[in-house]
């Protein structure tokens, strides 16, 4: 299997966002855990986005990880690997986007990066470096609240420069808007000053094919999905994809079994979420503390589940308000509750699919990988989109046999999303 475009994505759901956005610009895409296991058969595809768990882990793990992962990219025949960040530039300025950028771009030669978490789809742009939610300056979107890594400058230049060794440029929206020579004359420029990584500004999907373009002649990049709808559309026009199109219809097959949502999101998109899914479903909300505090609340939710799950979908949650989440983080910290929820919350989706659940929703990215970690599902093929970012995976080489799941990043769908996702998953 050679495959054009390789990305290391660090986290799962970003991962199944960007695997998405992949195939519905034209290129055949596998969403690995991991690397694989040389056993696993994987389909003849254009790219591969290896998930990783390294947006919350310390700066050397992650870079560790990403250059093996880099490692075993280019040996399948990427050209370009893509490391794919959160598009709300979630980390702290301990790391790690300004540390791992780094090391692959090292691993690849040394050479210019761009950066942009831009994702116009879901309301994220890029201006002057400032990154914006939806109409809101990151500083004052929810992201400024999150559990793990709370944003609270808007300023990428800035924050990129905290995490990094070396300086870090701008290239700005005038730039941008002149077409792929102006932006290659751009970071050259930067070059000459002894500059290799630059945040990129983008508003528009066509400010991202100027950016693809561009990128696609350099060895590594960093972004979120938008600049791997900007990398698919230009290795599409570069005629160097065989066959347009992804295998979904495999991908969507029925895998029949029960069905359930798990939720360790605390944004404000799953919460609101979880108060709509309340009226159609039954709900557990699961008591944090009492999580911590030992195995009770954990096996209380599974005999809850079980005594439900045989007649229709339930909805598991640790999800809480940012009061709540504060409070518990200052009994326990921030690392240390966030990693008990994960592993409460990853035992729960064990015994639910130990129950019978073959369709499952994980709403939040960390909550999301320690759930497909405790499931050692080793790949997923991509289905149909359920949200922008969100598409229906279906499992490849799952011990537990096939397997629909939809990995919801914290801040993507729409109020009704997990009754939407559901829908889609038979
Ligand atoms: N009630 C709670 N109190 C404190 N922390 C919580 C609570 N519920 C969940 N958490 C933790 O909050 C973190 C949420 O991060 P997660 O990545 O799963 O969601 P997210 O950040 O909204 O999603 P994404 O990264 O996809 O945008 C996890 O570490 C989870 O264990
Ligand atoms: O880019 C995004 O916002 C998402 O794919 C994500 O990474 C959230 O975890």
């Amino acid at each position: 299997m050679a495959i054009l475009l390789g990305s290391i994505a660090d986290d799962y759901t970003g991962a199944s966002d960007l695997a998405n956005t992949l195939t519905k610009n034209g290129l055949r895409t596998v969403q690995t855990v991991g690397i694989p296991d040389p056993s696993l058969a994987l389909p003849d595809v254009d790219a591969v986005v290896v998930s990783l768990k390294i947006r919350s882990v310390p700066a050397s793990d992650a870079v560790t990880a990403a250059a093996s992962a880099e490692r075993w990219l280019r040996q399948r025949g990427a050209g370009h690997v893509l490391y794919k960040i959160c598009s709300t530039f979630d980390s702290t300025d301990a790391g790690n986007i300004g540390p791992v950028t780094e090391a692959l771009s090292e691993a690849a030669g040394g050479g210019s990066v761009l950066v942009t978490p831009a994702f116009p789809e879901t309301g994220r742009t890029v201006y002057l470096g400032h990154l914006f939610v939806g109409g809101q300056p990151l500083n004052e979107s929810p992201l400024k609240d999150h559990p793990l890594n709370p944003m609270h400058d808007a300023n990428l230049v800035r924050v990129l420069t905290r995490q990094s060794r070396n300086a870090v440029g701008l290239i700005d929206l005038t730039a941008i808007a002149a077409g792929p020579d102006a932006v290659k004359a751009r970071l050259d420029g930067l070059r000459t000053a002894g500059i290799t990584t630059a945040i990129a500004d983008a508003i528009f999907e066509r400010d991202l094919e100027t950016l693809g373009e561009v990128a696609l002649k350099t060895p590594v990049s960093t972004g979120a999905s938008g600049l791997g709808l900007g990398l698919a559309r230009a290795l599409v026009r570069s005629g160097r994809i065989s066959s347009a199109g992804a295998p979904t219809t495999d991908a969507i097959r029925p895998v029949g079994g029960l069905s359930a949502i798990v939720a360790g999101s605390c944004s404000k998109a799953t919460l609101h979420q979880l108060d709509i899914a309340e009226r159609s479903m039954p709900v557990l909300r699961l008591d944090p503390e009492r999580l911590l505090a030992g195995p009770d609340e954990i096996a209380a939710a599974i005999s809850w589940a079980g005594d439900r799950i045989s007649a229709g979908p339930v909805v598991v949650a640790a999800s809480a308000a940012p009061e709540t989440v504060s409070r518990l983080q200052s009994l326990y910290g921030r690392e240390a509750s966030g990693h008990a929820i994960e592993t409460a919350t990853s035992i729960i989706t064990a015994e639910l699919v130990e129950r019978g659940v073959r369709r499952l929703v994980v709403a939040g990215g960390e909550t999301s990988g320690a759930a497909v970690d405790r499931l050692a599902i080793p790949a997923f093929l991509i289905g149909p989109e359920i949200a922008p970012g969100v598409p229906v995976l279906r499992t490849v080489g799952n011990a537990q046999g096939d397997m629909l799941l939809a990995l919801k990043s914290g801040n993507f769908g729409g109020e009704d999303f997990f009754t939407a996702a559901l829908a889609m998953m038979h």
